[in-house]
């Protein structure tokens, strides 16, 4: 077939030399807009230029897939530079062999097993989660981000790195820990849509960049913080010396962090004991713990207040989880295994629809290391590529309905889509290492709360007003209304 040059891919025409750099110079609403209206009036992917830089933005799937299934394209886009103050080498900025080696360090963190012993940390975290939201019973509304970022928050520290935040730390630092990731988002894309602002010599006396300064210390004090309690607790001093003895006297495997009896060794244990072996050092294992918690909380945390607010807003699939749940638990108030979870069929499809229509990482970013053609579009070598993950997953020639909140569209074994038509965690060597503790954490967290509470509709779907930032983050609180289950 015949390939058309990168200049006849459609795109919003520029000025000369700077091309479309001035249009980034909005407030992160317009911003947002301006992508969308763009994808809306593009069938399958459009063009923008900074400059020379080239950017194409695709979402059709066979373009995503012809991107991201192979191991080629593994480097990340030019946006994610802009991050990179803040997650350094960590899993998900870095490439090439740095990445390859803490991929292999750190996937073990996340096996069935280990998961299987975090369902008790997170069962508890439910309950207090839970008695929480009794205090908003009396409430006309609820906001939704301060309650759940709590409860994602506390999760990924107590699982991931085996550290309690205590009331005072959750109060304190943890609050502002979640400003700070709020503040850095805003001020990262303020950067990246302004090029006077790329020289770091320029960027750093701004008052931006000043306050930018001021956030990446806050957040570098609660990582040590978290990292320092961990070093210093008993437990993790003990696991460490066991795994050491162990590796010692038997064949070394990777099983070895695995179990140690019926303890696990968590994802920052697993951390502390490649750096005994020389594996990682210091400033790799903060870059990983930044990365972790960040993207371990902020994701499930925006993913659940989506679901709560659809939920809120789709009575009858409430009532289908809630009859579900009554057909595993009976009347019995007892929390959730791992085997309980696997039967919540009809809740795994609230929270895949609710992943569709709101994906929380809604655009990914890498940057063409060698030509590549999308279908009858060559593009070249040096373009950054970005999936527009929340238009594809709106395709109507993918999906019947795509605006509307359908999760039995999900019952299906042999979905209709193209399968990369649907990637809320990615796909390919890059995909999300967490997916599985995201869905084992949502699941508990939503069944725990609607065995006990009713959510109300405050909030409308449609209404909801969307700033550019890395994850999908709502201009306006999203607010619900909780009331006592009557059985
Ligand atoms: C609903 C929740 C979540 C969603 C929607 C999500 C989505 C994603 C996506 C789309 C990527 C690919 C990013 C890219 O290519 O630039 C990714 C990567 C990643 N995610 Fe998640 N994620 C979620 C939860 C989690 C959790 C709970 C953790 C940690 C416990 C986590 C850790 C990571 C890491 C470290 C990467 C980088 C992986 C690599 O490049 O090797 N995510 N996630």
């Amino acid at each position: 077939c015949k390939h058309e040059s990168f200049e006849k891919i459609p795109g919003p025409p520029g000025i000369p030399f700077l091309e479309n750099a001035l249009d980034f110079a909005i407030d992160p609403v317009k911003l947002f807009n301006y992508f969308r209206n763009l994808a809306l009036n593009n069938k399958d992917l459009f063009k923008v230029k900074i400059g020379p830089k080239k950017f194409v933005i695709i979402y059709n799937p066979e373009d995503v897939e012809t991107l991201i299934s192979g191991t080629k394209h593994n480097s990340k886009g030019f946006l994610y530079g802009f991050m990179k103050i803040w997650l350094k080498d960590g899993l998900l900025l870095s490439d090439g062999q740095k990445w390859h080696t803490r991929r292999k360090i750190l996937t073990p963190a996340f096996h069935f097993n280990i998961l299987r012993h975090f369902n008790s940390i997170l069962v508890e975290n439910c309950w207090k989660f839970v008695k929480r939201l009794e205090m908003e019973l009396d409430k006309p509304k609820t906001e939704l981000s301060t309650v759940i970022t709590e409860f994602t928050l506390n999760s990924i520290c107590e699982t991931a790195m085996g550290t309690k935040l205590d009331e005072e730390t959750t109060d304190g630092m943890g609050k502002k820990y979640k400003n700070a990731i709020f503040k850095m988002g805003r001020y990262i894309v303020y950067r990246a849509s302004r090029i006077w602002m790329y020289p770091t010599f320029i960027f750093d006396i701004t008052i931006v960049g000043r306050k930018q300064k001021r956030v990446l210390d806050l957040m570098s004090s609660f990582r040590d913080n978290v990292i320092d309690k961990r070093r210093e607790s008993a437990e993790c001093k003990k696991l460490l010396l066991e795994a050491t003895a162990k590796a010692d006297t038997a064949a070394a495997n990777d099983d070895i962090y695995l179990t140690r009896g019926k303890k696990k060794l968590a994802m920052l244990d697993l951390l502390l004991q490649a750096e005994k072996e020389g594996k990682i050092d210091a400033k790799g294992i903060g870059e990983e713990v930044d990365t972790f918690m960040f993207e371990g909380h902020d994701t499930t945390s925006t993913a659940l207040q989506m679901i709560f607010m659809l939920l809120a807003n789709n009575v009858d699939s409430q009532d289908k989880i809630v009859d579900e749940c009554d057909r595993i638990f009976g009347s019995s108030d007892r929390s959730a295994t791992m085997d309980d979870l696997t039967q919540m069929k009809y809740l795994e499809c609230c929270i895949k629809e609710g992943l569709r229509l709101f994906p929380p990482v809604f655009f990914i970013q890498r940057m063409l290391t060698e030509p590549m053609k999308f279908r009858e579009h060559e593009v070249p070598a040096g373009t950054d590529c970005t999936v527009f993950i929340l238009d594809l997953h709106r395709r109507a020639d993918q999906f019947d309905e795509p605006h509307s909140f359908k999760p039995e569209r999900f019952l299906t074994d042999c979905p209709s889509w193209h399968p990369y038509s649907y990637i809320p965690f990615s796909a390919g060597p890059r995909n999300c290492i967490g997916q599985k503790f995201a869905m084992m954490e949502m699941k508990l967290a939503i069944s725990s709360v609607l065995r006990r509470y009713k959510l109300l509709p405050v909030t409308k779907p449609d209404d909801v007003v969307f700033i550019t930032d890395f994850i999908l983050r709502p201009s306006h609180p999203i607010y619900v209304k909780f009331a006592r289950r009557q059985d």
